[in-house]
């Protein structure tokens, strides 16, 4: 391992064009990651390399790849490749790809063929022929890209996977858990076993045994050791809060802290949509409750959006130079490297905890100064700052940044919300949907011992997301505690009276025109129904008409015991606490809900029955 890390301390000399890269690029000495792994990896080692985020991995890879292709690719027949990157995001992807390109751009002119890259992820404009295609006639040596799009790509004829000599999977562990692995291990099996693999990840561990299905021979492992498990440069912070007024502080804290690039971090992708909305109206609408300083520039993404959406986004935030604000998801949360992010606020721990690194990661990379601070709510959740401890992550107080809010401001903006909502059926369509999801994400926590369903402020999650009603879950109805922050009205409602969602209607017109359709239809086959029924009634024989009745009575008896016995169920599910209960009751609400939907055919979509 080198000690130095004087780019000339390496124990081979670099090729002439990539110091010149590395020159141009201002990185006057390798991080200690890249002092470590780059001799490794050109020495041809495996390796499994372990470093917090922002410590410069890529170029670890990068390199060594370079160094590799001209040396061993200077023969590759059509149809061939040299290196293969797999990264789990198509940013992460065609960000590793701009990295190459920025080297390759001082591979000189000289050489007769020219190094190519090309990136293999779904868009909403290229398929798998136009990449083939591409591929077959640019000849590129080194691919980059995610796994669903590279194992399309392996299984077409024409590509020849037998002379790939090296293969990266950046955030190794995301590659290897459960819902990327079965493609993994497909694309491995079509590479030649006589290879080159690095793995690399801030949170390797996690892979656990699992690195050992890449077909690793004698890796090295490498760890570049922090005292934290994060960055020296990044400071941890967290802040405990109410539920209700969560999105409150949120605002404050983005009016309020001095920041050049800030990402928050929500639980869901329509969280992400439903809070960019309010806020974009709260920042046009002169209010007196709370107004959001004019500078601030909002940006959403996330996983649900086009990619050509994605990558226009992503652009114009890294592009932006005022206080510019990224609203996302996890989909942001590995590997994206935007200069200048110099705040991260996680509106949520994330149910996964290693997640919890690589979103504050994103600031205080390459030792630039960085913040994350994660809101804690209020009761339980606190246990969490222990919890991470244990993993060697240690965050600090810093509620003093909050500003106070007193009950008539909650109140204030609560109202302001709602009334935001009340204005469009979309609105209102959008924050159920978003408090449903909300509680199906809570419940996925790994560490289920400290977010706990049970202890859930289901009326402050209401107040914090709007609702004008709360939606009937098993989740909620089960656990609405009489002493919670909002009163609620019959059927939910939490306000009065309640709203006619007959006459509720959507601003777009052509949306609201199809829900009347849909009304409309719904009455008619309400009436035809009632029509034949009545019918029916009417022409029957007393005989068959008493004997309906007599089915009926043990129809109704049997009911009853059921009943009891699923009551009976309930009772003894709910003296046990664990969140098991939450799933078998989920399923009868399921299959309730499911009758529910056969018996009225139409208005699916609306949410007046959760
Ligand atoms: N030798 C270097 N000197 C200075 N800056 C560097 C050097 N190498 C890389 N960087 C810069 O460090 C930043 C982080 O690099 P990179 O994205 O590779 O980190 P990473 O370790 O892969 O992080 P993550 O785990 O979050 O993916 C980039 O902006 C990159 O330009």
């Amino acid at each position: 391992m080198s000690k130095s890390l004087d780019w000339d301390s390496l124990n081979y000399e670099l090729l002439p064009w990539i110091k010149n890269a590395i020159e141009v690029m201002g990185y006057d000495q390798m991080t200690p990651v890249q002092a470590s792994t780059i001799p490794m990896f050109v020495g041809n080692k495996d390796v499994v390399v372990d470093s917090v985020t922002g410590s410069g991995k890529t170029v670890a890879f990068v390199i060594p790849i370079l160094e590799k292709i001209v040396k061993e690719a200077t023969h590759l027949k059509k149809g061939h490749f040299h290196s293969l990157i797999i990264s789990p995001t198509r940013e992460l992807s065609r960000q590793i790809q701009t990295v190459i390109n920025s080297f390759l751009q001082h591979y000189p002119d000289s050489e007769t063929k020219p190094i190519k890259s090309q990136l293999l992820v779904g868009t909403d404009t290229k398929t798998i022929r136009d990449d083939v295609a591409s591929f077959l006639e640019e000849r590129p040596s080194i691919l980059v890209g995610t796994p669903g799009r590279v194992l399309d790509f392996l299984q077409i004829a024409s590509v020849k996977a037998q002379l790939c000599s090296m293969v990266v999977l950046d955030e190794a562990d995301r590659l290897l858990d459960i819902s990327f692995s079965k493609d993994i291990e497909k694309i491995l099996s079509f590479l030649p076993k006589q290879r080159r693999t690095g793995l690399f990840s801030a949170t390797i561990t996690s892979a656990g045994s699992n690195i050992f299905k890449t077909g690793l021979r004698n890796p090295v492992k490498i760890k570049v050791n922090s005292k934290n498990n994060s960055p020296t440069s990044l400071s941890l912070n967290y802040c405990v809060v109410d539920t209700h007024d969560k999105l409150i502080h949120l605002l404050n804290l983005l009016n309020n802290y001095r920041f050049k690039k800030c990402i928050v971090y929500f639980p869901t992708c329509i969280s992400v949509t439903f809070f960019y909305g309010f806020i974009q109206y709260l920042q046009k609408q002169n209010n007196s409750v709370l107004t959001i300083d004019e500078s601030l520039q909002f940006y959403s993404l996330h996983g649900k959006l086009q990619t050509s959406s994605r990558i226009k986004t992503l652009e114009a935030f890294t592009e932006d130079l005022n206080n510019s604000v990224l609203f996302t998801t996890d989909v942001a949360a590995r590997g994206i490297d935007i200069p200048d992010v110099d705040l991260v606020i996680q509106l949520d721990p994330p149910t996964d905890s290693d997640i919890f690194m690589h979103r504050c990661g994103r600031t205080g990379r390459a030792n630039k100064i960085g913040k994350a601070i994660t809101f804690i709510n209020s009761g339980r959740e606190e246990d969490f700052i222990p919890f991470m401890e244990v993993k060697n992550v240690t965050l600090e107080p810093m509620n003093e940044v909050l500003k106070e809010i007193s009950e008539e401001t909650s109140n204030n903006f609560y109202d302001l919300f709602k009334k935001w909502i009340l204005q469009d059926r979309a609105r209102f369509d959008l924050s159920i949907k978003s408090y449903v999801a909300f509680i199906r994400h809570y419940s996925n926590h790994t560490a289920s011992s400290i977010f706990r369903l049970q202890n859930f402020s289901y009326t402050g999650l209401a107040k914090m997301y709007g609702l004008i009603r709360i939606p009937r879950m098993p989740e909620v109805t089960k656990y609405l505690q009489k002493s919670d922050v909002l009163e609620v009205y019959d059927d939910g409602w939490l306000v009065t009276p309640p709203i006619d969602l007959n006459k509720f209607s959507y601003a777009d017109k052509k949306r609201e025109q199809a829900r009347l359709q849909e009304l409309e239809n719904l009455r008619k086959i309400q009436d035809k129904k009632k029509l034949k029924f009545d019918l029916k009634k009417k022409n029957m024989a007393w005989s068959n008409k008493v004997a309906t009745k007599e089915s009926k009575s043990i129809r109704r008896e049997k009911m009853s015991l059921k009943r009891k016995l699923i009551e009976e169920e309930l009772a003894n599910q709910s003296s046990s606490d664990d969140d098991d209960n939450i799933v078998t009751q989920d399923w009868k609400e399921e299959i309730m809900q499911n009758k529910r939907k056969k018996k009225d055919t139409g208005i699916q979509g609306s949410f007046d029955d959760l």
